[in-house]
């Protein structure tokens, strides 16, 4: 068994916890309040942004040029195609250039993206990878999931949203990140590798925390 393989058999009831959320089934039968949404994507900006300069840390922690080179085009990637989602939702849902470098980002938000930095900055390549696995490969998951519903991808307010985490291309990014993790495993001693589940754990639990967080549209209690 992969190191990742074990990660989300070990960790299985949170792994599914992502998948099963209201927002995310809501979201696939397309019954998902546009409010909720709206909500959402105003967040995730605020997330995408800081979760980007993971990629740069990445780039600096990088061991090789290739490695080096592939989180400085994910680093790109996400500034103009993931990014990019967003500023064409934020069309369409009436959230104006001004409301999304004004918003204010809810304590989840904060947490979720202070304590994937945290680990950036203070682990290896290894703990920075295990943090930002579950927000490729979940999504991922989740893209393909609701892909098998009917009429998910054509939906007029979230067929883009399916589509593009369903995408081969994303598919790509996500077996990426699968594999690096996997390599970056290899000879870690057991305390590194414990370190590497909780890490990894954690960021699982604050994913589905994000859903949560969003299908409420609480910025506070
Ligand atoms: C809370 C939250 N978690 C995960 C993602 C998904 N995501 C963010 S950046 C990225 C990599 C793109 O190359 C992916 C898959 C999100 N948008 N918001």
């Amino acid at each position: 068994m992969t190191f990742t393989q074990h990660l989300i058999h070990k960790y299985q009831h949170e792994w599914r916890q992502t998948q099963q959320h209201p927002f995310v089934q809501e979201l696939g039968q397309g019954t998902l309040e546009r409010s909720k949404f709206r909500f959402y994507m105003i967040q995730d900006y605020l997330y995408l942004v800081d979760y980007a300069k993971l990629f740069a840390l990445g780039a600096i922690k990088a061991p090789d040029v290739k490695t080096m080179s592939e989180f400085s085009a994910s680093l790109s990637n996400i500034l103009h195609e993931e990014m990019g989602i967003h500023r064409s939702y934020a069309a369409r849902f009436g959230i104006t250039k001004e409301e999304l470098e004004h918003a204010e980002p809810s304590p989840i938000t904060l947490a979720y993206s202070h304590y994937m930095l945290h680990v950036a900055q203070n682990g290896g390549l290894a703990e920075l990878t295990a943090a930002l696995l579950p927000c490729m490969w979940s999504y991922w998951e989740i893209g393909r999931m609701l892909q098998e519903i009917p009429g998910a991808v054509d939906h007029p307010d979230y067929g883009e949203w399916v589509r593009a985490y369903s995408s081969e291309e994303f598919g790509q990014h996500a077996e990426w990140c699968i594999t690096l993790m996997d390599r970056l495993a290899v000879g870690k001693s057991e305390s590194d590798l414990a370190r590497l589940e909780t890490i990894f754990l954690n960021t699982t639990r604050y994913e589905t925390m994000f859903w949560e967080m969003a299908y409420r549209q609480q910025m506070w209690l």
